[in-house]
């Protein structure tokens, strides 16, 4: 591995700066603000429609940003298109996974291949981290159940070389025992110096595995703090999360 390409520890590597996000005339995130930092591990938190898909898709300019900025390894990024924003070393895990149904798993990881100032990941190293991937390269992806989705979704977010992952709601649809396997695998990406934000509505998984996390309600981050003030405190858990 390529030390040399790794971000410095407690860099900020992504900044969203008091973000204003609409859906036409819709505002739905206000002045959302955020950090990750170089190797770190972010949980946005919230309930259902809290903006927290909303603010993926503004980091990734699938819906940018109207005021305010994002900042990824030292780039404004706001308003750059998002084949360009993965290519400065974003890669994303979609809730609905959005792989290709007709194509082979190989085939899927194949497209994913490209060149960013990350290091990037080979296919063998995916089959170390999910065994069971090795044995599904030539099955066609629409045959997949959920879990093996999801392995083949963030082998292909790897495989793109990033310095950051974004995941949404990656528990959502999976057994426990899968679950525990992404939540290992967000841990060993952060091992290797790779930032993660993660959506997720089951709030213990995301807890277990923050360094740090954000919390969302209506369009507004309403706490910001250590993963371990959020675990600790159950009644600010359930002030803030209902749960
Ligand atoms: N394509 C869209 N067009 C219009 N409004 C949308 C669209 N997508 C989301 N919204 C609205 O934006 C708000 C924020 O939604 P968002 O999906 O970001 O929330 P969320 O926190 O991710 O919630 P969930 O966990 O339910 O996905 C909601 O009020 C939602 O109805």
């Amino acid at each position: 591995m390529n030390a040399v390409l790794k971000p410095v520890p407690g860099e900020t590597v992504l900044s969203v700066a008091r973000a204003n996000t609409y859906y036409g005339e819709t505002q739905v995130l206000f002045d959302v603000s955020l950090n990750v930092g170089a190797g770190e591990v972010v949980a946005l938190l919230g309930p259902n429609g809290a903006g927290k898909t909303t603010t993926l898709r503004t980091i990734l300019g699938l819906t940018p940003a109207r005021s305010g900025s994002v900042d990824f390894d030292g780039r404004d990024i706001t308003r750059a298109p998002t084949h360009e924003i993965a290519r400065t070393g974003i890669g994303w895990v979609p809730d609905d996974r959005r792989i290709f149904p007709t194509l082979t798993v190989a085939r899927n990881l194949a497209i994913a291949r490209k060149k960013t100032r990350f290091r990037s990941w080979n296919e063998k190293e995916c089959f170390e981290i999910f065994s069971a991937l090795e044995y599904l390269m030539h099955r066609e992806c629409e045959n997949l159940s959920g879990g093996e989705m999801q392995m083949v979704a963030i082998s292909r977010a790897l495989i793109g070389a990033p310095g950051l992952v974004l995941f949404d709601e990656p528990s959502q649809g999976l057994a426990p025992k899968v679950v525990q396997d992404v939540m290992k695998t967000i841990l060993r990406l952060k091992k290797e110096g790779i930032s993660v934000l993660v959506v997720e509505q089951n709030v213990e998984t995301a807890l277990a595995v923050a360094d740090r996390a954000y919390v969302m309600n209506l369009g507004t981050v309403v706490h910001e703090g250590p993963a371990d003030v959020l675990r600790n405190d159950a009644a600010l858990r359930r002030r803030l999360l209902g749960v």
